[in-house]
């Protein structure tokens, strides 16, 4: 059984690398949310390539697409932690640090629908007025 053998150490930065991007795809094959995020952050790319942005305004959009799908991912280890820990039985604690991690996604999410909105509303205005 998977869940009996003992752990061991990365033994290089070969391997640190391969179980960082098994995690990457792990959060994105086991999180719906994490999927919609990348689509978003995605789509959101592509229109600000017609737009003609500077390099500064680059950089606050894929700056706010990063940290979403970082906290996403923070948010699922939470999740996962907090399942392991309680067995996935009720507990106050628990809930508070789901909802809490779950709070955390919310925040970064509408910190960065605020900094598209921002960038974004007035370029699209200018081309059609
Ligand atoms: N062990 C628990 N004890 C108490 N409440 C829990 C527990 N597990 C989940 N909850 C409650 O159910 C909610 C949803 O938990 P769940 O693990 O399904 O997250 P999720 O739906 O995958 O969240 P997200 O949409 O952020 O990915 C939590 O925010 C929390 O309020």
């Amino acid at each position: 059984m998977e869940e009996n053998k003992k752990t061991t150490k990365n033994r290089g930065y070969g391997d640190s690398f391969k179980y960082a991007f098994f995690g990457i795809k792990t959060a994105f094959q086991e999180e719906r949310n994490m999927r919609t995020h990348l689509i978003l952050g995605l789509v959101t790319v592509l229109c600000c390539l017609f737009l003609n942005l500077s390099l500064y305004e680059w950089f606050w959009i894929l700056l706010c697409i990063f940290q979403v799908l970082v906290t996403e991912i923070w948010n699922t280890v939470i999740e996962n932690v907090v399942d392991l820990v309680t067995g996935q039985r009720f507990h106050q604690l628990a809930k508070k640090a789901k909802d809490m991690a779950a709070a955390a996604v919310l925040l970064t999410s509408l910190f960065s629908t605020i900094v598209g909105a921002v960038i974004i509303f007035p370029k699209v205005f200018h081309l059609f007025f």
